[in-house]
């Protein structure tokens, strides 16, 4: 599923009134979307105040109100701004309308089981202030439901941001495709749960459009993902290598856990000679081999069977980790860089850039503190979540997974994902080594670097549902198994067919 930005959205607008396809015809259909979702929020008969603007936003609203009258509901019309001012199609919507339409105010919401917001949606273009910040104000206190028209009033579509203030909504209706601001936080929160309605816009228009920012989905690379075949075998799955450090032994255990239930045919752990026993104890089907240093890793990437390598889990933040993520990148593998081999590059983060340029294959896999650290340029800048992991995939030359409850995978070609999917429980000590180990089995079994990082935040998130709250970061990779059942069935389904 694309998300489509506003300006990507009105390009969709225009293109399908160049077709023949008006807007007053799109904005009935969404009218009506308006109405079916509305009347799945009241009982019969029950109040209804539609608070309106003088944009499309606004005109939605309006054939909304005149929709659900008809249907029997009780309905009050409020705007904020000045009803001579709407835009054309607004104006023939609110024409239609033939009940009074009052200024906003509180007394006026008492009574109502259910506000629809059409006050902004698309064309939000400062700062609420003023009389609308009132209208944002009165909805929030009212114990009324809220139904948002396109997206909370306040909410910025393309980023997520809140401009000023906005509304909560309890649900919010929108139309031909998802916008980023219903995925990425706070507006994912401000929406409730979030309908897509079709409204007439055809699906060929997103040729034109060109969009390049997906709702992290296996539509997205299920097509490539990994699944073992009759004639398979255990080299033919692919052989990660992942670098243990020497003190916190539990995240590259973690790590290669993941990765070996994500289907890589083999895993070797490179253990540091005075830790080995640790992790010789703790993994079964992992080889654990002894690594001393630069030298021992050097020695463990001779073996070219060995497709793809993680640094970081457990590393240290440190010279000697920034030398084994060096040696990982000029090995021509694919690798993942995660928690101290990033942290390692913060002072230099150039040396990382060229490397990676230079691999092609590298996925990095930072939260808010390690980005801020690693790309230093895009630190406090105001660019929404979904820019600034594409920023830093361009300047970085590799794949950028920037972690939290909205993750967003970038590439450095401007494609980006972003996951909508991870439960809050999700955020616990060790978690992030089990993602970073699902990606390197992932791509250990050939799969690029962008469609294995989005894989993999998905199937992270999913298993992590399977397990529900309380999880530790210990459960997550038998968590997986459900998961892959699931992903090798939808791939035996869309081979029958
Ligand atoms: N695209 C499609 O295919 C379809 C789109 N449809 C619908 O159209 C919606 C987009 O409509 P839209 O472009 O008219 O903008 P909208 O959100 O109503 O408001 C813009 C108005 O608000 C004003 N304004 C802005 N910010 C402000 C602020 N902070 N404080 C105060 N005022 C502010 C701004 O005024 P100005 O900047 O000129 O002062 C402008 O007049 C879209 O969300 C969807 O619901 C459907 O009908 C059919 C298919
Ligand atoms: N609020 C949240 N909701 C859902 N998932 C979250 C949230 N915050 C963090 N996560 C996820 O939890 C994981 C934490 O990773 P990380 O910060 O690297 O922790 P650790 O280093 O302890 O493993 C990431 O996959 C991240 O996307
Ligand atoms: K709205």
């Amino acid at each position: 599923m694309e998300l489509l930005t506003t300006e990507e959205m009105n390009r969709a607008d225009a293109l399908t009134a160049a077709s023949g396809r008006p807007v007053g015809e799109l904005m009935l259909a969404a009218g009506q979307a308006v109405r079916d979702s509305a009347v799945d929020m009241l009982p019969d008969g029950a109040c209804v105040y539609v608070l309106c603007g003088t944009g499309n936003n606004g005109g939605d609203g309006f054939v909304a109100a005149r929709l659900l009258q008809e249907s029997g509901y009780r309905v009050r019309v409020g705007i904020v701004g000045d009803r001579g001012s709407m835009r054309p199609d607004a104006a023939a919507a609110a024409a239609l309308w033939h009940g009074p339409v009052e200024r906003v105010s509180a007394d006026r919401l008492e009574g109502a089981s259910l506000i629809v917001d059409a006050l902004f949606g698309a064309g939000l273009a400062r700062d609420v202030q003023g009389a609308a910040l009132e209208a944002v104000r009165l909805v929030n206190r009212s114990t009324a439901r809220v139904l948002a028209v396109d997206v909370p009033s306040g909410v910025d579509g393309t980023t997520g941001e809140v401009r000023g203030e906005a509304v909560q909504a309890d649900a919010t209706i929108t139309f031909f495709r998802l916008k980023p601001g219903h995925v990425l936080l706070p507006g994912r929160e401000l929406c409730g749960r979030v309908r897509l309605a079709q409204i007439g816009i055809e699906p060929g228009v997103l040729d034109a459009i060109g969009s390049r920012a997906w709702l992290n989905r296996p539509s997205l690379w299920g097509s490539c993902f990994p699944v073992p075949g009759a004639g398979g075998h255990k080299y033919s799955r692919g052989h990660a290598l992942i670098a243990g450090g020497s003190t916190m032994t539990g995240a590259a255990r973690l790590a290669a856990r993941a990765a070996l239930r994500t289907g890589a045919g083999l895993v070797t752990l490179g253990a540091p000679p005075a830790v080995l026993p640790i992790y010789q104890a703790a993994l079964e089907a992992v080889i654990v081999l002894p690594m001393d240093g630069r030298g021992g890793f050097a020695d463990l990437l001779l073996d070219d069977r060995r497709n793809a390598v993680l640094v970081g889990p457990g590393a240290g933040a440190d010279f000697a980790t920034r030398e084994l993520a060096w040696l990982a990148l000029e090995s021509s593998r694919s690798v993942v860089l995660d928690a101290d081999a990033l942290t390692s590059f913060a002072d230099e983060p150039e040396h990382l850039f060229s490397r990676n340029k230079q691999n092609g294959n590298v996925v990095l896999t930072p939260h808010e503190g390690e980005f801020n650290r690693v790309f230093r340029g895009l630190r406090g800048s105001s660019r929404s979540k979904l820019e600034r992991a594409r920023a830093a995939a361009e300047a970085s030359g590799s794949v950028v997974l920037l972690k939290g409850a909205d993750t967003v995978i970038a590439a450095p070609d401007g494609r980006a994902a972003i996951s909508d999917n991870a439960p809050p429980w999700l955020a616990t000590a060790g978690s992030g080594d089990v993602l970073a180990g699902i990606i390197t089995g992932l791509l250990a079994q050939g799969m690029p670097a962008f469609e294995a990082a989005a894989a993999a935040a998905w199937m992270h998130g999913e298993a992590a549902r399977e397990i529900g709250p309380g999880l530790i970061a210990e459960d997550l990779p038998d968590a997986l198994r459900p998961v892959l059942a699931r992903l090798y069935g939808a791939a035996a389904r869309a081979q029958s067919t």
